[in-house]
């Protein structure tokens, strides 16, 4: 029997985790979502025919797994709300919450329970995620693999052994899907300069990062080896990676990951304190 998985939020990610479970076949019947809003709900229902609740405490009372994925900000009120139903219940808890450490979640659930901190993105709605994963030491075998198996329907599954490493998770994945469509909204204005129409532009940009995600994910070469297939001598590319090089890419991409990290870090900080 499929897991009764309920989702704490049904916002944006939560959105796209539980369209990507739809679509690998998790039954609607066994998925909740909850919102103090049901207008944020109705289009969820609707659209995937899972069941949805106001009530976050009625939602996880027979729960298997519960995946918390409010906003970090009100994650201790949404905690502390459903904790002693929690404590009796004791479902495996996923959160997904960026830079909330495990010590504050369980302490705001009152200890004890399994709980897995997950950084997933929001290509899991097209089944094309990308997830880091921590299990805190409560976490049995059989539940690792229950949560590899949530997240594995939508997408790349990475364990890491260390919790600080999930803030680099969120700077290479979790929050990575922007950069891109940041590149590609830069790639459409800079060909509509050169002079195609903005839709032309954007289908061959789009077109192009995924055709060469697709060829370096299943090559045996490295980026830089087919960087270099790509770049004639003397020819066109070579010049525009001379001046990507030049006006500091690499940097530019380092220093924003870096921001992203300690951004993590401060969170965790800010909203930590008990
Ligand atoms: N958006 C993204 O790309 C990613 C988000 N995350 C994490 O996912 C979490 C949610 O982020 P988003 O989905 O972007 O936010 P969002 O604002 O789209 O969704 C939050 C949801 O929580 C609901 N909500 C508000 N108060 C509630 C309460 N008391 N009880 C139950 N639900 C309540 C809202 O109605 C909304 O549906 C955050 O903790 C974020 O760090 C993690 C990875 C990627
Ligand atoms: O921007 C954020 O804080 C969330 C976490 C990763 C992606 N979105």
């Amino acid at each position: 029997m499929a897991s009764r998985v309920t989702f704490i939020g049904a916002g944006n990610m939560a959105g796209a985790i539980i369209g990507g479970m739809i679509d690998n076949g998790h039954p609607a019947s066994d998925i909740t979502a909850t919102s103090p809003s049901d207008e944020v709900l109705a289009p969820l229902r609707e659209r995937f025919g899972i069941h949805t609740d106001t009530d976050n405490v009625a939602a996880v009372r027979d729960a298997d797994i519960v995946v918390l994925a409010v906003k970090p900000q009100i994650m201790r009120g949404v905690c502390e709300g459903m904790r002693d139903t929690l404590q009796r219940q004791r479902p495996l808890i996923i959160s997904v919450a960026a830079g909330l450490t495990a010590e504050s979640l369980q302490a705001w659930m009152g200890g004890g329970l399994p709980l897995v901190r997950c950084m997933p993105n929001t290509p899991s709605l097209v089944g094309a995620g990308a997830a880091g994963l921590f299990a805190t030491p409560e976490v049995s075998a059989e539940q690792r693999d229950q949560a590899t198996a949530l997240l594995e329907a939508v997408g790349l599954v990475e364990w890491v052994e260390e919790e600080g490493l999930l803030d680099a998770v969120t700077a290479v994945s979790g929050s990575a899907p922007a950069y891109f469509f940041l590149m590609f909204e830069a790639m459409e204005e800079a060909g509509v300069k050169l002079g195609l129409p903005a839709e032309t532009a954007r289908r061959l940009a789009m077109q192009t990062a995924l055709g060469a995600a697709r060829m370096a994910q299943g090559s045996e070469f490295t980026p830089d080896r087919l960087k270099r297939n790509v770049m004639s001598p003397g020819g066109t590319t070579e010049r525009a990676i001379e001046h990507l090089e030049q006006a500091g890419l690499r940097q530019i991409m380092a220093d924003a990951m870096e921001a992203c990290a300690a951004r993590a870090r401060e969170m965790a900080e800010e909203l930590g304190k008990r």
